[in-house]
């Protein structure tokens, strides 16, 4: 018998059975403007390296990184995020590489900027790159456990933050998750004149074994060796705190605000967005990136599909913007409208 009409009245199905119709009532959309690319960094000329756990992701020297940026550029991607990668002599227990104005972090943005003014340059601030312990802070000699120092800590990325805003940044990252960071770099930056220098707070950085891939890439895995960053970065289990992390780091000037890693943790961008109405970014990490990237190399998932879908989440949550090592690929897909 056919239905009088009573029932079902409300047909959710309805409005998705047309092209125009599910077009019409999309509620979040994905475009190049929301993404920022994470790129390694090498010194020398002519360099390309593999990354082994995260396939299509490669190091470069900065002559060959300048072909990359030109990419982003065309692509419409609206920054690039630095990561170094420091070879054994330059690690130190006290990091002092960090604020070296001749670094390569300093020389690549250097570069960046001089050849392309309007692309927007991030650095990452904190000293696990330059540290010969792998840690973000500076470790108490005097501590058996190897405490990471907050305090002293602070002084050191203020001094290397300064570095990165003096060589031209728009943008530093902190990503350490010492307290009270945020306000020390801001101080540090307004002293010297750089008003404009922008913070990118990575406030909700959890203690996550999704980063494996990139200590491989920045070749910090042996450094940290058994060592774990439970005493300064977020316990997987926590929510209410990550509220705390941003609210603090919005009183002391960050303008932006990271949440890291993305899948696991879409409930806490959703949070951040939702209850404290800030710039709200999320970091698809090498782990998300390499599970994405391993199942669809064995035929087990639709790799750019699964990927494309994982990026959107990332907004239906609340992010404003997304770091991740798909920003290239995700841009030239959506260009070719495939
Ligand atoms: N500071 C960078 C990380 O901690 C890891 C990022 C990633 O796993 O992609
Ligand atoms: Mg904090």
């Amino acid at each position: 018998m056919r239905p009088t009409g009573a029932f079902p009245a409300t047909r959710m199905r309805r409005m998705r059975r047309d092209n125009f119709s599910r077009r019409l009532m999309r509620e979040n959309v994905l475009t190049a403007n929301d993404l920022i690319f994470p790129v390694f960094v090498l010194d020398g000329e002519q360099r390309t390296e593999s990354v082994a756990s995260m396939p299509g992701v490669e190091r470069v020297s900065i002559d060959r990184l300048l072909l990359v940026a030109e990419q982003a550029l065309t692509l419409g991607v609206p920054a690039l995020a630095l990561f170094p990668v420091i070879d054994a002599a330059g690690k130190t227990d006290g990091a002092e590489e960090a604020w070296n104005p001749d670094g390569l972090v300093p020389r690549t943005v250097q570069a960046l900027k001089a050849r392309f003014p309007e692309l927007g340059v991030i650095t990452d601030v904190a000293l696990d790159p330059y540290t010969s312990h792998g840690q973000d802070g500076l470790i108490d000699p005097r501590d058996p456990r190897g405490y990471v120092m907050n305090d002293e800590t602070l002084e050191a990325l203020a001094k290397q933050a300064l570095c990165h805003a003096e060589a031209g940044a728009d943008v530093v990252a902190p990503s350490d998750m010492m307290d009270g960071r945020i306000g020390r770099i801001r101080t540090e930056l307004d002293r010297a004149g750089h008003i404009h220098t922008r913070i990118l707070a990575y406030s909700a950085k959890y203690a996550s074994s999704f980063y494996g891939p990139f200590r491989d890439a920045v070749g910090s895995a042996g450094n940290l060796g058994k060592g774990n960053k439970y005493t300064y970065q977020m316990d997987p289990a926590n929510s209410d705190e990550a509220i705390r992390e941003v609210a603090l780091d919005i009183a002391e000037g960050a303008d932006m605000f990271m949440v890291k890693p993305g899948m696991p943790y879409l409930d806490i961008v959703r949070r951040v967005k939702r209850e404290l109405e800030v710039p709200t970014y999320v970091y698809q990490v090498s782990g998300e990136y390499a599970m994405l990237k391993a199942a669809g190399a064995n035929g087990w998932l639709d790799e750019k599909a699964c990927a494309m879908e994982a990026l959107l989440s990332f907004k239906r949550a609340g992010a404003d913007g997304i770091l991740t090592y798909y920003a290239l690929d995700a841009a030239r897909w959506m260009k070719s409208g495939a």
